[in-house]
């Protein structure tokens, strides 16, 4: 299996917008045991990669469709252990992410988790609370493996600092769009564009633009600047209600975008 810089590179190369949908690991009816079918399902449909979340109490970035998601899939027993037993029986090309707060992996024990994760499609990690500073609690355990730490860079990162997070960045680059929590109904700054711009032009790493992005207008715009988007709340919500159909169209339409 390709790493996940290599695939997400590739499709970039043949122009494609690389789409990459977010899910609340357990957030369904079947809890954990219908995680394979929902990732199935957005293979399916065309997604560039997945980014799959592990509920947590505490989700301190997560706006309320996020957090939602993540009290009903604690509520349907999920844990950070019987989603690493599940991903071990999925078999796909298409690279997932893990996007998690730190204290589940403390507790699991992180090299049991990165160990773990070699038996699964897992190819890169979201991990919103880790400071840079404290990446190397990870970094060595991840050192011979084929994850990548992907680097967050919010709005109100200086220069210095963009530039600090996205050296060497491996897999992707997640460029935050708004200053807030995750969600739809934000307002795009005026100088957005210019940001992403000046991310893209920082790095060879495919750029992905998160936060609020929920129409294929948004796709669109921010397909000017960077190399896709990551989209969250959208397909949580839609998905939870039953709009399957829904939102197969919109990962058609955003892939052609
Ligand atoms: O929901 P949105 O606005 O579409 O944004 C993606 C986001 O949900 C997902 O990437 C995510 C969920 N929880 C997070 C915490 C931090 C950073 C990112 C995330």
């Amino acid at each position: 299996m390709k790493t996940l810089g290599q695939h997400l590179t590739a499709l970039k190369a043949a122009d494609k917008t690389l789409i990459v949908p977010y899910i609340m690991a357990g957030d369904h009816e079947k809890g954990v045991a219908g995680l394979p079918e929902t990732i199935e399902f957005l293979v399916a449909n065309g997604a560039s990669a997945i980014e799959v979340g592990i509920p947590f109490s505490d989700p301190v970035a997560d706006g309320p469709v996020i957090e939602l998601a993540g009290i009903r899939s604690l509520k349907n027993g999920t844990t950070l252990t019987n989603v690493i037993e599940t991903l071990k029986t999925v078999t796909t090309d298409v690279p997932l992410v893990i996007m998690s707060y730190f204290n589940p992996i403390y507790k699991y024990g992180i090299e049991k988790f990165i160990t773990d994760l070699k038996e699964t499609a897992v190819k890169g990690l979201i991990l919103p609370d880790v400071p840079r500073e404290h990446e190397n609690m990870i970094t060595p355990f991840l050192a011979d493996s084929d994850i990548a730490l992907v680097p967050l860079v919010t709005l109100t990162s200086i220069p210095e600092r963009q530039a600090e997070l996205v050296k060497n960045a491996e897999g992707f680059i997640y460029a935050v769009t708004v200053n807030g929590v995750t969600g739809a109904g934000h307002d795009y700054r005026a100088d957005l564009n210019q940001h992403l711009q000046h991310l893209s032009e920082l790095s060879d790493a495919p750029v992905l633009a998160g936060f609020g992005v929920s129409t294929i207008d948004h796709v669109k715009g921010f397909r000017k600047v960077v190399d896709g988007v990551i989209i969250g709340s959208y397909i949580v919500k839609a998905l939870h209600e039953k709009r399957s159909s829904e939102v197969a169209d919109f990962l058609k339409q955003a892939s052609e975008v």
